[in-house]
């Protein structure tokens, strides 16, 4: 029998995918400062965020077994995170439409003793998005709380063309692969 079980993350879809492994967790927002964190690449970096985050709610939770995340979007190595405001969307959007790039989402979990973390990679190859299409969803609430400024499980599921890897770590959490590493705890 596992130890608690806290989910270290507001996002909403992590804690609908986390709830097809389990639904004996508590929630709790870590206070991890992202903001000047670097690493080599976007793959380090969302590895580097997961365990910040996982780390910081661990401390103060002895005991428990910690899942932190991140998921970045790298455009060719440049990081998408989430948009600042309706331009910055837009300007995901441009770089995304009729390319492919890379979803990237760091997962780290740790019991205060042991940490292991791992980051799963999906490639996503949209069709090419209209300036017109562009305009109408960043007119929506949809881009702003997603790194790159869209949601595959929701209206950019119209310019998806091609995706080869986990469809969950665009969502945010690799759900099989999070459930493997959670049952070794
Ligand atoms: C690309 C993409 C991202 N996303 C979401 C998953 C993440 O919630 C979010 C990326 O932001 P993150 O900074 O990884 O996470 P978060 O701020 O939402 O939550 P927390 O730090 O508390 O764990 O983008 C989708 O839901 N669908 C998508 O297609």
């Amino acid at each position: 029998m596992m130890k608690n079980l806290i989910l270290a993350s507001g996002s909403p879809r992590r804690k609908e995918l986390l709830s097809l492994y389990t639904t004996d967790f508590t929630i709790c927002v870590s206070d991890f400062d992202e903001s000047g964190v670097t690493a080599p690449t976007p793959a380090q970096l969302v590895e580097k965020l997961a365990r910040g985050k996982c780390l910081a709610v661990a401390k103060d939770h002895p005991g428990a077994v910690v899942l932190g995340c991140d998921t970045v979007v790298d455009v060719g190595g440049e990081v998408f995170g989430k948009p600042h405001s309706v331009e910055d969307a837009k300007r995901m959007l441009r770089a995304l439409s009729g390319a492919a790039h890379e979803v990237h989402t760091g997962v780290c979990v740790s019991d205060g003793v042991r940490t292991e973390s791992f980051v799963d990679s999906c490639r996503v190859t949209f069709f090419p998005i209209s300036e017109g299409e562009i305009d109408a969803y960043t007119a929506t609430k949809e881009p702003y709380d997603k790194a790159g400024a869209y949601a595959i499980q929701g209206r950019a599921a119209l310019w998806l063309d091609r995706l080869e890897g986990d469809y969950y770590t665009i969502m945010g959490l690799p759900v099989s692969r999070t459930a493997r590493l959670l049952s070794r705890f």
